[in-house]
């Protein structure tokens, strides 16, 4: 088990890709606070045993992302590793995107990585140790009409993991994210999965020819959070069935 003893925070835990990060880490040996603005996530945490305990907070909110850190360092004594991982997506063309939809898509996406990532980051910087997980996605990089507020967000995130790395480095604190392709969650069914033909344009831009698992992005989250990525920081990893390296399509096997 390569984080035994380590004690991680996983936001946007009560499923998907942040559920999966969640288990995976239990799997390493590690002790996590699942986070999650639903509260049903508490019986996700249960089933995954003593190493696991929920949180209910809403992390684009200074206030309860200060009681998360709070109640973490109470429940475990310290705090080495955060996957930022709660996010939504939405969809309008630009000219259609409220001022509204654009700001909460930014507050929940973008400013709770911040404001997370700087509550968790003085912890680490007294313990000179530790290591932080932004959830980006290939769309911080390829850009889709109807997903603006979503797309600008994520392409944001990779600026946060680069800054982020180059302020937290004196303390021994590793910064990076992950870039996931079109993994197999409600946001994803919910975004591009929701009939034969968008499923069928997905899977013509994607080399592999089939979307990823939850279980996928948590192995790349385990690996950045262990001592294998010791000399890794500043990265986006794109975990993404060959998305970012094709610029064209590919026959889809239907
Ligand atoms: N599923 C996909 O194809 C891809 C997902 N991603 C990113 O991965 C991350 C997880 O995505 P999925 O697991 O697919 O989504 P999901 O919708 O299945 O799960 C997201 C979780 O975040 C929680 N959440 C939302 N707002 C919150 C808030 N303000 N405070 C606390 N929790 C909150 C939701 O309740 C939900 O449980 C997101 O950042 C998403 O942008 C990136 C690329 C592709
Ligand atoms: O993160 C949500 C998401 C994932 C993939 C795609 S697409 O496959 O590029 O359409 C869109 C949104």
């Amino acid at each position: 088990m390569k984080l035994s003893q380590k004690v991680a925070i996983v936001t946007g835990a009560t499923q998907g890709i942040g559920l999966a990060c969640a288990q995976r880490l239990i799997t390493e040996g590690a002790k996590v606070m699942l986070v999650d603005i639903k509260p049903e996530g508490a019986q996700a945490a249960e089933a995954l045993g003593d190493q696991a305990r929920f949180f209910t907070a809403d992390v684009s909110q200074k206030a309860d992302v200060d009681a998360l850190v709070a109640e973490t360092l109470a429940v475990f004594g310290r705090i080495d590793i955060l996957i930022n991982n709660a996010g939504v997506t939405h969809k309008a063309l630009f000219l259609d995107v409220s001022e509204d939809d654009f700001d909460r898509v930014m507050r929940i996406n973008l400013k709770s990585m911040f404001l997370c990532g700087q509550a968790v980051a003085r912890v680490m910087a007294k313990q000179q140790s530790g290591c932080i997980i932004n959830m980006s996605s290939v769309n911080s990089e390829l850009a889709i009409p109807d997903q603006v507020p979503y797309v600008v967000s994520k392409g944001a995130i990779n600026q946060l993991t680069k800054v982020m790395s180059l302020n937290l480095a004196p303390y021994k604190v590793r910064v990076n994210g992950i870039g996931p392709g079109t993994i197999l969650t409600e946001l994803a069914k919910k975004a591009v999965l929701g009939s034969p033909e968008a499923r069928h344009t997905i899977l013509s831009r994607t080399p592999l020819g089939r979307c990823g698992e939850p279980e996928e992005v948590a192995a790349i989250a385990a690996f950045l959070a262990s001592d294998d990525a010791s000399y890794m920081t500043g990265q986006t990893l794109f975990v993404d069935g060959g998305r970012m390296a094709l610029n064209y399509t590919v026959p889809v096997q239907e």
